[in-house]
């Protein structure tokens, strides 16, 4: 597998990362039994480790979209990428429900709805392929060599934790359990999903990973599903606090509980010999380990493996290509939420003008294709500049869109006089996060890290300006909203900013609808639609329409 970040060389290319699997596979054949592998990936917005891949929005911009339909050709096209370069196996999509901003992983959520969450596990289909209607209820589904195994991530409940705490504890009842968090997986099980991931999380303090009564009393026995469910990196070790601290405690109850494969990247001769000792002493029964080999070599048969357990050449070509790239910019497009159009409905300030003397392109993620991709890209924790990825930041995409006669002027931070001296018919703002993944991203304030609020002011302050918002959540803007004349929510848009020039501009109508509450101030929080104090700034589901122009 590989971790957020790991791979074969620095800018690797396709037939790089082929090599590499077909070395760990040569070895897998040559063992006694000659069992091919599967190699895992976080491709969660596209083959985000991966150079030159399409970066897509991350998934809290495609509930926006309101759009299964192109998030299963977003799924069909990452698939194509990832099996660009050998790999068989992705840890996505992930079907959390965040229902706190403050978690770092909300980003990763496409809505705080679970029937939308529900409705984006089409993106499985596209991954694995279209089940056939006759397949029986459960079945993992993979249709070939431009498909890929699927992972839905995290079971259960892992977006519910208290307060957003990342890895913690998700205190709801049992119904709460089943209708929020749960929908989901019975959608992505529908959908033939081939593996599911145990949260880290924990459900009214028992640890998801040590859960037999919802791994095996209820997923396996319950749903019938019958392809593999995996441990999160290094999960079983977590079941302690502090991790590790009785591992042979570890394996007994990760394995007892129904996990079928442990991602113990390190201490893997421990994990088997910890294992084999259980077993041999009766604490774990043959039959568990029957259970899991069944549910491993099910998906190793079903993908093909066997008949075809070594990667070759011949998709090279499809990684970056441009149609997948003209379709993230339609994801881009469509994930647009506009939450405000002038300071007057008689004035709105969107579409732009393509044509005028001069405009001001300000803000610290104008220019960065790194911080537009957010977390999970190329390094775990995202990366900043425009030097690695391959794509079009938002600056260049306004560039691009506007009349060649139009002057247009970057500054990453103005100060008033600047902005209010050099005649700017009006000026696009973008601020927003810097990138982060998991645990780091959690928040208790959620404001605009700085300059954006200062750049907002000095450049707002003095003449006409849309702002938008770059993040993978709604952060705290009730202070400038009355300052702003247009806002647009852009989420984590991922490599192809010329979508946001492309509803800037009006070459298409803004559509987004917010997949999750916009609120006032974090006092608020948890706040999430159907509350009974539900007291927004912007409601979920709202969003401004345009037409094109
Ligand atoms: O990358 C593999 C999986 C990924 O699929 C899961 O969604 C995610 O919860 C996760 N966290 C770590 C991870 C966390 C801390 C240190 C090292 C690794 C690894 N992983």
């Amino acid at each position: 597998m590989s971790e957020g970040g790991s791979i074969p060389v620095p800018q690797a290319s396709a037939e790089d990362w082929i090599n590499m699997l077909n070395e760990f596979q040569k070895d897998a054949l040559s063992t006694r039994l000659g069992i091919p592998i599967f190699y895992g990936i976080d491709a969660v917005h596209g083959h985000n480790s991966v150079y030159k891949a399409t970066i897509f929005p991350h998934n809290i911009g495609l509930g926006a979209t309101r759009d299964p339909e192109l998030v299963k050709r977003i799924g069909a096209a990452t698939a194509l990428e990832v099996r660009a370069t050998g790999i068989q196996y992705v840890y996505a999509p992930c079907v959390a429900v965040c229902r706190d901003p403050r978690w770092g992983r909300c980003y990763e959520s496409y809505s705080e709805d679970p029937k939308i969450v529900q409705a984006m596990t089409e993106i499985i289909s596209g991954l694995q392929g279209e089940i056939p209607p006759n397949m029986p209820k459960g079945v993992p589904f993979i249709a070939g060599k431009e498909k890929v195994i699927a992972c839905a991530k995290h079971y259960v409940g892992d977006g519910g934790t208290t307060n957003g705490i990342d890895e913690s504890n998700t205190v709801i009842d049992r119904d709460e359990l089943m209708g929020i968090h749960m929908p989901g997986y019975f959608s992505s099980i529908d959908k033939g999903v081939a593996t599911i991931m145990v949260s880290y999380s924990s459900w009214n303090g028992v640890k998801m990973h040590a859960n037999h009564d919802l791994i095996t009393g209820f997923l396996k026995n319950t749903l019938h599903f019958q392809g593999l469910v995996i441990t999160d990196f290094e999960g079983i070790d977590r079941i302690t606090d502090p991790p590790r601290a009785n591992c042979t405690y570890s394996v007994q109850a990760g394995v007892s509980a129904g996990m079928d494969m442990f991602m113990v990247p390190k201490f893997y001769r421990e994990f088997i010999d910890d294992l084999t000792i259980l077993v041999n002493n009766k604490f774990i029964p043959m039959s568990r380990i029957d259970d899991a080999v069944k549910r491993i070599l099910r998906v190793k048969f079903m993908m093909g493996i066997f008949e075809n357990p070594f990667a070759d050449y011949s998709l090279v070509n499809y990684l970056g290509i441009k149609e997948h790239r003209e379709l993230a910019r339609e994801a881009v497009r469509k994930s647009m939420v506009l939450l405000k159009n002038g300071k007057s409905a008689e004035m709105p300030l969107l579409p732009l003008p393509k044509k005028v003397p001069k405009i001001l392109v300000a803000g610290s993620h104008a220019n960065n294709l790194g911080y537009q991709c957010g977390g999970w890209t190329i390094k775990w924790q995202g990366i900043s500049g425009n030097d690695i990825l391959k794509g079009t930041t938002i600056l260049n995409a306004v560039k691009n869109t506007v009349d060649p006669e139009t002057i247009v002027i970057y500054k990453e931070n103005p100060d008033k006089e600047f902005v209010e001296s050099n005649g700017f018919s009006y000026a696009i703002v973008v601020v927003g996060e810097h990138p982060y993944a998991e645990m780091h991203g959690d928040n208790m304030n959620l404001t605009i890290p700085n300059p954006g609020p200062e750049t907002i002011t000095n450049v707002c302050g003095a003449i006409k300006c849309v702002v938008v918002i770059i993040s993978g959540r709604p952060l705290v803007i009730t202070p400038y909203v009355d300052l702003i004349d247009g806002l647009v929510a852009g989420w984590l848009p991922g490599s192809e900013g010329q979508g946001v020039a492309d509803v800037l501009y009006g070459d298409y109508g803004f559509t987004g609808k917010l997949p999750r509450t916009w609120f006032k101030s974090v006092d608020q929080l948890p706040m999430n639609v159907g509350d009974p104090h539900y007291d927004p700034l912007f409601p979920f589901g709202f969003g401004l329409s345009t037409e094109p122009t």
